[in-house]
């Protein structure tokens, strides 16, 4: 994964931000399965993640906070692939709700997936401070997975790449209360 190193993302319709009060995906996860740390609605202490569709694919902006720092002045890698992670699994939530013929908005809500694997590949360093653009499109879509490939940018620059394996969760991990896991 050597090309577009660097690479300046071509425009895209609205620039990744949806008009004012615009579903995201995880508006629509089930309630019980939205604590997640990087997009569950209701974590207080979490990133509040919130992907849409954009254009052919979808987009995720964040800004990071002074605690998101890995050395003066750049982002924590761990907190990129968190972004990575959380929007691919967002994208390919509603590609599977879109291959069951939903749309955001239904009153079915968006099937929840899990991380089988997260791959990123760092291209260069993140600076902290502008806010961070993540693009993701579904590269495969198969009866038991999705697999994604995220770009994030900053100031339109693109600082890392990630390949995601999502499979639809799982039913030992549900059930549980928030604070009440296996371990
Ligand atoms: C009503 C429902 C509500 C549910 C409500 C849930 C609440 C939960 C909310 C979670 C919110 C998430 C928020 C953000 C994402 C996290 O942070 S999720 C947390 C981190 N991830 C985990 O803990 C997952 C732990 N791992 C697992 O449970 C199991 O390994 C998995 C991922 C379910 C896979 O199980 P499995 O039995 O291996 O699945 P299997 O059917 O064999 O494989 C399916 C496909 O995936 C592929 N695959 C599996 N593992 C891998 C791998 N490591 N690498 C590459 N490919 C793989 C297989 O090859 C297969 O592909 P195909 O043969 O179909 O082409």
């Amino acid at each position: 994964m050597t090309a577009d190193r660097g690479a300046q993302h071509p425009p895209a319709a609205g620039e990744g931000r949806p008009p004012a009060g615009a579903i995201a995906v995880q508006d629509r996860y089930a309630d019980d399965f939205a604590w997640c740390y990087g997009c569950g609605r209701h974590n207080p202490a979490g990133l509040g993640l919130k992907t849409h569709w954009d254009g052919e694919g979808t987009v995720t902006r964040f800004r990071p906070r002074p605690e998101h720092m890995a050395v003066p002045g750049y982002v924590y890698g761990g907190l990129i692939a968190s972004l990575i992670d959380c929007h691919s699994m967002a994208t390919a939530s509603l590609a599977l709700y879109h291959r069951d013929g939903h749309r955001l908005g239904d009153p079915e809500p968006v099937p929840r997936c899990v991380t089988a694997s997260l791959q990123v590949d760092y291209l260069r360093p993140t600076p902290l401070g502008p806010e961070l653009v993540v693009r993701g499109r579904v590269v495969e879509l198969g009866a038991r997975k999705a697999v994604v490939e995220s770009e994030l940018y900053a100031n339109g620059v693109l600082c890392a790449r990630g390949r995601v394996v999502a499979v639809p969760a799982p039913p030992t991990m549900t059930g549980a209360s928030p604070g009440q896991g296996e371990g």
